[in-house]
């Protein structure tokens, strides 16, 4: 068959992928877009936006329990009416993926805009699934990740269920297990159970959420915890029952319910792109070594970028990779680009934020942590929503602050300011001299701040530390 010549092929049309063609056609490149599977981005069909649509139904309907406390009467004749509110968040996911389609692949020819698998054959060409060869000078790899489902459960057919297949049921079940209390198992773990859905959780790690610092862990346990059993720190075994459903143990735990959500955890679309063919070496999870200023691998003509590098499977960050491959692939000479301050946020009730350098990650006695508990706070009390804890940390000399993680409600925003501070490198004595509003969530912040302040050996300057004195 013949082959085709271009200077750049992106092999995926997600996040990634659209970014680094916007840079490779600003570069007035060549270039063909290679995507197996559904177009309009995992983000906007099975991700990020209607995960926060079910989250945000299963919110309002869960809101009612406050009802009585205000005075609002009526609030227990309240119904879900399931099958509705799925069908909201399809129509909701369906938007959003025609507005992903429509400001990029709807306007790609069928040329450009290949929709097949592609796989090296030998270094610089690709084989499409009809055979047809693409050689290009420079590939960007956007491929994504697919949720982890271990072998074994492949046998339970239906009644095991991912992101890939939640958004199209029709109904929820009565009783679920959520394997893997990470991101996912905590978003839509706690909204199926605010829905009404039987919830257990189970998790082989003692910590949920991603959280490493030991005390916000506790409070993130104790929060969640509240609205469905937790079984943390063993591994899950799943066996059928007489009746078809499914009888989950861990450790002296067991319960039957009628089906499994697994959140384990996704692995990179790595395995059918053939990079055997491309004499690259490969970690142990099989993903080449790249640059994550350049998202070079090696000195090769590759750029690797998105979910399918592992590093940081989020959304924005997939799409600065994007950009930055991109721009490389779409260049003779590589540059190197800052990376952002790391953030994540867990969309529960309260979040769980882990922003800047995470507690397991920073030198024991090199720095000190502000803290201040949820349950005092103002604004948190008239919400109804006075749990969790924020702790921030800052270099104990010099004072700059390092990260924070917290649960707290509103948390999302207090993790954008923190991240934006830190990427700024700026120190818990310039923070505590910005103002803050009362009543706001941004005072508990401010508490943490100060006592952070309290504890390092950076001291501002003038005799109020919280104002800048003119002269
Ligand atoms: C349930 C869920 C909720 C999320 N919520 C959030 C959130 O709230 N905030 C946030 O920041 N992030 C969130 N994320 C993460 C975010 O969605 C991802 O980081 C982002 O979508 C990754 O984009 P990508 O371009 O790397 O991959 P994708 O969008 O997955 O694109 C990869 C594309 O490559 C295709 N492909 C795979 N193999 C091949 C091949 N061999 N040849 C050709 N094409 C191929 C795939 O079919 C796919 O179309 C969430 C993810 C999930 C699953
Ligand atoms: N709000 C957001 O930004 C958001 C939301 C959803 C997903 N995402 C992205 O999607 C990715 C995948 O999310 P995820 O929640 O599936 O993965 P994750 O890595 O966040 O969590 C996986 C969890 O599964 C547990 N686990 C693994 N194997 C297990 C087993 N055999 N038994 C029991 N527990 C097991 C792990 O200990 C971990 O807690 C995340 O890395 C995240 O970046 C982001």
């Amino acid at each position: 068959m013949e082959e085709r010549k271009v200077d750049v092929a992106i092999i995926g049309s997600g996040t990634a992928g659209l970014n680094a063609m916007g840079r490779v056609k600003r570069a007035e490149k060549d270039f063909v877009l290679i995507n197996g599977g559904e177009p309009g981005t995992t983000c906007a069909r099975v991700g990020c936006m209607p995960s926060k649509a079910i989250i945000q139904v299963a919110e309002d309907f869960h809101r009612r329990s406050l009802f009585v406390r205000e005075g609002i009467e009526g609030g227990e004749q309240l119904k879900m009416d399931i099958p509705e509110a799925l069908e909201h968040t399809r129509d909701l996911r369906d938007n959003f993926v025609d507005r992903v389609l429509s400001n990029s692949t709807d306007h790609l020819s069928e040329d450009v805009f290949i929709q097949q698998y592609a796989r090296f054959v030998e270094p610089g060409v690709v084989e499409l699934e009809d055979g047809q060869r693409i050689r290009a000078e420079k590939f960007v790899i956007a491929t994504g990740s697919t949720p982890i489902v271990p072998e074994a459960w492949k046998a339970f057919g239906d009644r095991i269920v991912t992101t890939d297949e939640f958004f199209e049921l029709e109904d929820l079940p009565a009783s679920m297990a959520v394997i893997g209390l990470g991101v996912i198992g905590l978003e839509l773990g706690q909204a199926i159970a605010r829905l009404g859905v039987k919830v257990t959780g189970i998790d082989l790690s003692e910590n949920i959420g991603g959280i490493t610092d030991p005390e916000v862990n506790k409070a993130a346990i104790e929060v969640i915890g509240k609205e469905f059993p937790l079984w943390l720190g063993q591994g899950a075994e799943i066996t059928e029952e007489p009746d078809g459903r499914l009888r989950v143990t861990a450790g002296e735990n067991s319960v039957v319910v009628d089906k499994i959500f697994a959140s384990l955890g996704r692995r990179p679309n790595l395995d059918r792109l053939g990079l055997d063919k491309l004499g690259i070496a490969l970690d142990e999870r099989g993903i080449p070594a790249y640059n994550p200023n350049t998202m070079q691998i090696g000195d090769h003509p590759l750029f690797l970028a998105g979910d399918v590098n592992a590093d940081r499977p989020i959304l924005h960050e997939a799409g600065d990779e994007g950009k930055i491959a991109g721009y490389n692939a779409g260049h003779d000479e590589i540059r190197a680009f800052q990376r952002k301050t790391p953030l994540a946020i867990v969309f529960s009730d309260p979040n769980i934020i882990s922003v800047g350098s995470r507690f397991a990650d920073l030198e024991a006695d090199s720095f000190k942590v502000g803290e201040m508990k949820i349950a005092p706070v103002g604004r948190a009390l008239i919400m109804g929503k006075n749990r969790g804890t924020i702790r921030v940390y800052a270099d104990k000399q010099s004072g700059r602050l390092l990260g924070a993680e917290m649960v707290a409600p509103r948390g999302e925003n207090l993790a954008h300011l923190l991240a934006w501070c830190i990427q700024k490198e700026m120190t818990v004595g310039e923070l505590i001299q910005m103002p803050f509003y009362h009543p706001v969530m941004e005072e508990a912040l401010q508490a943490a701040l100060t006592s952070l302040y309290h504890q390092v050996e950076a001291k501002n300057a003038g005799p109020i530390a919280e104002l800048i004195s003119i002269d």
